[in-house]
This record gives C-alpha cells, sequence and structure tokens, in this order.
C-alpha cells in the first residue's frame, strides 16, 4: 500500500481528491502544504496530493511556492472537485462573531457572508477543515468548510452547499519524487518552472518557444523569489508531453535559454486533447528531424 500525505486534518476538500486519486491507499493528513510535501521528500510518504488552482480565486500560493523550492517533485495525476461549503458552528451557538477558514474558501463566500453573517469578522486557518477543529475547540464561532466535515468534527451546519459563484471546481495534484512518468494519453498536462535572467523580452522569448510550436497554455503565474525583490519564478502549464517529440523539442528550446524544473506530465482530469494545429503534430517533429538526418547523410532529401 502506497503512503500518501495529504493537505489535512481530516475533512479537507483535499482529503477527498486524496481518496479520489489514492483509492485503498494509506492516507496521512499533514497539517500544511509545505509539510506534505517534505513528507515527500524526506521519503516518509511515496506521494502527496495537494490543492494547486482554484477556478475562482486561482492558484495556491503556498502549492507553487512548495514546489518550486526544495528538492524536485512531479505531478503524476490531477483531480477537478467542485466547490461548495457548508458553514459549520457549535450546538446551540446564537452569536457568530468570527468565521474561520482557508482563505481560498473565505475569498468564494465573501457575498454569502456580507449578506448573511454581517457582523462576523473572517479569520483565516490553515484549511477548512482546521477552522471546523478551531470552532470545536472554541477558538472560532463558525467555521467555512467542506461539507464532509460534518461528518468528522461534532458541529452543527448554520447552511450548506453555498458558494457565491456556482460551478467553482478546485484542482488537485498528486505528486512523488522524480522517476518514470505516467504514459502519455494525447490528452495531458506538462507543468514547469522557468527561472529566466530580468532582461527585456525573456518571458516573451520563453513563451514564443511554446507559441512557435502550437503548444497551447493552460496556466501561467509568476513567484517571487523571494530573496530578491523584482525577480520572478515563472510557472507554466500547457498541453501535452515530454514524451511527446513536440514537446521534447520546446523544453529542449527552453532550456538553452533559462534554468527549469520540471514539474510532471501527467493526463489531464478532463481529458480534454491536446490541441494539435497544422504543421506542429508529433509526427511533423519526426518528420523534420528525418529529413535533417538524411540531408546529414548526403542523401536526396
Ligand atoms: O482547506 C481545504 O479544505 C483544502 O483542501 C483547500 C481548499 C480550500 C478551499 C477550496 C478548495 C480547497
Amino acid at each position: 500500500m502506497l503512503r500518501i500525505a495529504y493537505f489535512g486534518p481530516e475533512g479537507t476538500f483535499t482529503e477527498q481528491a486524496a481518496r479520489a486519486l489514492a483509492p485503498g491507499e494509506d492516507l496521512t493528513p499533514y497539517e500544511t502544504i509545505r509539510l506534505a510535501l517534505d513528507a515527500v521528500r524526506d521519503g516518509a510518504a511515496d506521494g502527496a496530493c495537494i490543492p494547486i488552482e482554484n477556478s475562482v480565486e486561482g492558484v495556491v500560493p503556498a502549492t507553487l511556492d512548495g514546489l518550486g523550492g526544495g528538492s524536485a517533485l512531479v505531478a503524476v495525476a490531477e483531480a477537478v472537485l467542485p466547490i461548495r461549503f457548508s458553514v459549520l458552528a457549535r450546538a446551540g451557538a446564537t452569536e457568530i462573531r468570527t468565521v474561520a477558514s482557508h482563505p481560498h474558501a473565505l475569498a468564494q463566500v465573501r457575498e454569502w457572508l456580507e449578506a448573511n453573517l454581517p457582523h462576523a469578522t473572517a479569520v483565516a486557518a490553515s484549511s477548512t477543515a482546521a477552522a471546523a477543529v478551531g470552532v470545536v475547540e472554541g477558538t472560532y464561532d463558525a467555521a467555512v468548510s467542506a461539507p464532509v466535515a460534518i461528518e468528522h468534527y461534532p458541529l452543527e451546519e448554520l447552511a450548506t452547499g453555498i458558494a457565491d459563484v456556482g460551478d467553482a471546481q478546485t484542482r488537485f495534484l498528486l505528486v512523488r519524487r522524480p522517476g518514470e512518468l505516467p504514459e502519455p494519453t494525447g490528452a495531458d498536462r506538462t507543468s514547469i518552472v522557468a527561472a529566466a535572467e530580468n532582461r527585456t523580452g525573456t518571458l516573451a522569448q520563453l513563451l514564443s518557444e511554446l507559441a512557435g510550436r502550437a503548444i497551447n497554455l493552460t496556466r501561467l503565474d509568476a513567484r517571487p523569489v523571494r530573496d530578491s525583490f523584482g525577480e520572478y519564478r515563472f510557472f507554466i502549464d500547457f498541453e501535452g508531453h515530454l514524451a511527446e517529440p513536440r514537446i521534447a523539442d520546446a523544453l529542449t528550446a527552453l532550456r538553452r535559454r533559462c534554468h527549469l524544473r520540471f514539474l510532471g506530465s501527467h493526463p489531464r482530469a478532463d481529458q480534454l486533447p491536446a490541441t494539435i494545429e497544422p504543421g506542429a503534430g508529433n509526427q511533423d517533429f519526426l518528420d523534420a528531424r528525418a529529413w535533417v538526418d538524411a540531408v546529414l547523410k548526403g542523401e536526396d532529401a
């Protein structure tokens, strides 16, 4: 059985994603994203499940920073979950003065809180389930939690099924130490971190290597390198798999221009096939290379 660390405690959305991504495996909660990732790095776990981005609130910065630094980890699978929340309180609570949750959760129910708990102060907790623990312990009056949290903590539902944006979704990754990549499926996602020099046009040059090969980006985020003000690392996701000639060709070109960290190639949860433009398919790259080889051999190409 694999040991899978996940961003806990019990009852987080990430636990549900971990159950979907690693069914039947041995799941262990960690209080922060960094601790879950480090459990994989130091060998205490074989893999970790963490949230990466939300359709309403964007990326989870702790995940980007956790994957951008430390020893390399690669994503091998992803899951996308629909996100709706429950507001949990102690039985018989009458006055709600503080409502706690993960910042991404608070951002997704801001309008609901303004309309329904206008006098409550929103407080950031490390996760939605940590907020529920805080309510049990009397630190907060209410928690914005995953609906499943009610099965783990002795609390009552003040409301359920709430979300300011109806079809909000969060994408989660299963990461592990670098090893054999999952097989390409034709509907894959590759993730890299590019650290380029702060010179005019560097980012445009990096992106043009992808655009020039008709590789469709699925996400682009910049995060500060942290120890040098004004310098950034670029987290780039795009369609395709490193085992494909067109993607390997692009990464070879990028590697000449900047420092790269590979964060994995894995099947997309939505199974959307990669966009392939005329002349930019894998066979086109293979044929072009074969033509060069033939010319080198002096053949009539
Ligand atoms: O705190 C949690 O339950 C998480 O798994 C992170 C999160 C927070 C808000 C929406 C989706 C995931």
